[in-house]
């Protein structure tokens, strides 16, 4: 039986760095930066307004109060944009707006709530210390500096930078294609009757759904019967298309395992048990060149492979500096047993301190994965946990990531 480090070592190493492409950056959400991005400008640019007001010198407007206005003579008007503003001379004032270039000699703004707004001779009833409301040229980040290295992913916030330092694309990863593939006669689609025996098929929206949540391109085949040569056939018709083949179902210890009876045969996957629960039946390899992993069939076990095996591989592909999602520690509200010997991904929901257990250890409880936020990660050498203790938790939703 192979350890968790084991088979994310033989998945990791199925799927490379992909190629590096530019793209516009709205489009680049939730890719990672493929290389350092220097600033191409200073952030501020120049020296400008924090504030609409009045661009002054402290020595004239320090003094100001209610009791005793100073008056000053408006000489200049200047919004946002403006780039010919003279300097400030002594004795005068310039109306400013926010954004707007702060003009040599001013070393104050005095917010208009603080004059009585005029435009020809202001009334200023109190001032700032020397210094405030300006925002300098530079203090955010200099023209050569790096704005975010190689490995940065790409957020709101980070796309914002971009822009911000002057870069209209940037170098990211192609997205991995993910080929998506469900096996089970038993599988009907949701929306359709369900005769006895039958169950709606759920996984392929599961894992197209974590493959894109996860920075991958997902393709979803419709799903295939435990039939070998309609399985094959299946998947040949659009493998060409796919950096990996994700398949759910049919790899355990039955009659009727379609993954492992129609791989098996092409002797380039291998198949076998992982020490972890749920996620116990497990294959890797490649077919006709194209990496493949196979995952088990029960759709938690299917979720949390994703989670261990497949999303840190897609990271890799993307670039990310990291494989691992979000991992924090947690205390638990409950006690809970776990398996020897098998490391264990317990659903759970974490509040920021203290994680609850959702539902059982069962692969099938896919209402209360649902409802879960986390997934509580027992070791392999621990077999009871007491009321809390603490524990490794994986941030699995999106809002807390
Ligand atoms: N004798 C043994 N039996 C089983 C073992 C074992 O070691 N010895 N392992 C169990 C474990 S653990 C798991 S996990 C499953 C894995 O089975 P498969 O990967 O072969 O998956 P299936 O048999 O095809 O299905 C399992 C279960 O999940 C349901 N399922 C499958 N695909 C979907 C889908 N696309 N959408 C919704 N539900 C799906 C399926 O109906 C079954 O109930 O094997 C255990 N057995
Ligand atoms: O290992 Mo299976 O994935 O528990 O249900
Ligand atoms: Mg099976």
């Amino acid at each position: 039986m192979r350890t968790v480090e084991e088979h994310q070592a033989v998945v990791a190493g199925l799927l490379a760095p992909l190629p590096v492409e530019e793209v516009a950056l709205a489009a680049a959400a939730g890719r990672v930066l493929a290389r350092d991005l220097p600033a191409l400008v200073s952030l501020p640019g120049f020296t400008n307004s924090a504030m609409d007001g009045y661009a002054a010198r402290h020595a004239e407007v320090g003094g100001a109060s209610e009791d005793s206005p100073v008056r000053l003579p408006v000489v200049e008007d200047v919004p946002a944009g403006r780039s010919d503003g003279p300097p400030l001379q002594p004795g005068t004032v310039h109306r400013i707006m926010t954004g707007a270039p702060v003009p040599d000699g001013a070393d104050v703004i005095v917010p208009v709530e603080r004059t009585d707004a005029a435009t020809d001779v202001v009334t200023v009833t109190g001032s700032p210390a020397a210094g405030t409301h300006l925002r300098h040229a530079g203090e955010d980040i200099r023209a050569g500096e790096l704005a975010m290295p190689a490995g940065t992913a790409l957020g709101a916030a980070q796309l914002g930078l971009a822009a911000a330092v002057g870069y209209a694309t940037v170098p990211v990863r192609r997205r991995p294609r993910v080929l998506v593939l469900s096996t089970g006669s038993e599988l009907v689609e949701p929306g359709l009757p369900l005769a006895m025996g039958q169950i709606y098929e759920s996984n392929s929206v599961l894992l197209a759904a974590a493959v894109t949540e996860a920075g991958g391109e997902a393709r979803t085949l419709h799903f295939v019967p435990d039939d070998v040569d309609q399985f094959l056939a299946t998947v040949r018709a659009e493998l060409s298309w796919a950096d990996v083949l994700v398949t759910s179902g049919g790899v355990s210890a039955g009659a009727y395992e379609v993954v492992k009876d129609a791989f098996r045969e092409l002797g380039t996957v291998e198949f076998g048990k992982v020490a972890m629960q749920p996620g116990g039946p497990q294959g890797a390899g490649t077919v006709d060149g194209v990496p493949v992993i196979t995952l088990p069939g029960n759709p938690v076990s299917s979720f949390v492979s994703f989670e261990v095996f497949v999303r840190p591989a897609l990271r890799r592909a993307l670039g990310h500096a990291s494989p691992d999602r979000l991992r924090t520690a947690a205390r638990l509200t409950a006690p809970l047993r776990s398996p020897a010997g098998r490391r264990q991904f317990l659903r759970g929901r974490f509040d920021g301190a203290v994680v609850d257990q959702v539902g059982g250890p069962g692969s099938h409880l896919v209402a209360h994965l649902a409802r879960a936020n986390c997934l509580v990660v027992v070791p392999e050498d621990v077999t009871e946990l007491p009321e809390g203790a603490q524990v490794a938790v994986v941030l699995i939703e999106g809002a807390l990531q």
